[in-house]
């Protein structure tokens, strides 16, 4: 939907220079460990939950179905650390800025799978943590495997991702070790 509002107002004013980026899922934090990822109440999403349980704010995860057609039966997903995601950002700008007019859409992603359960062994090895899970039902609308191709942002702007899951997990550690509560303050109790 939002895609099409941008091509839309791009069409409306043609010599509007307009670039999609399509993120998949982005991890990690910044390596100074001060700028990192805060859901406000319980994280929806992943690894948010994931690094809440290793820093004790949580006690399990809930895996969302272990009968997907995967290798594992859990979720597949396409993970990319922040840091990959903002210098794609960074491409697509220079690109529009060379631009006369016209809409540009590209993936960011980085082109490999991992599941659920792949996601919290990596966790675990880069936290020194045990990440308690049970499995739970499938959460409704969840696809069994979304990955990028990202083939497009690497032909047009020479990108691609750099980092893997090592130090996506890593990155994510350090920033969530230093501030438990991230930009929030520990509960009074
Ligand atoms: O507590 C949790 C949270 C997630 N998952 C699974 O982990 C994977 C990743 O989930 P999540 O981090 O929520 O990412 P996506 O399911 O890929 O959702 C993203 O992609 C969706 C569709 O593009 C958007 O609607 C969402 O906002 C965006 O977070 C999926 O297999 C989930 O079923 C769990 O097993 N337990």
């Amino acid at each position: 939907m939002i895609e099409q509002i941008m091509r839309g107002y791009q069409e409306a004013d043609t010599e509007k220079c307009v670039s999609i980026l399509r993120y998949f899922n982005p991890v990690g934090a910044h390596p100074s460990g001060r700028i990192g990822e805060s859901p406000n109440s319980i994280p929806n999403n992943l690894m948010p939950f994931v690094q809440q349980v290793a820093v004790g704010r949580r006690e399990c995860l809930s895996v969302f179905g272990n009968d997907y057609n995967t290798p594992d039966g859990a979720g597949v997903r396409d993970y990319i650390h922040v840091d990959d995601l903002a210098e794609g950002h960074i491409c697509a700008l220079k690109k529009i800025l060379s631009m006369e007019g016209g809409c540009i859409t590209h993936n960011l992603g980085s082109g490999h799978g991992f599941s659920v359960l792949d996601m919290v062994k990596a966790f675990e090895e880069a936290s020194g943590k045990p990440i308690p899970y049970k499995m739970g039902d499938r959460r409704p609308g969840d696809l069994a495997t979304v990955i990028a191709n990202a083939a497009k942002a690497k032909a047009d702007f020479g990108w691609e991702t750099k980092r893997g899951l090592e130090e996506m997990c890593k990155s994510a550690w350090n920033w969530q070790s230093k501030n438990p509560y991230g930009y929030e303050d520990a509960p009074k109790d």
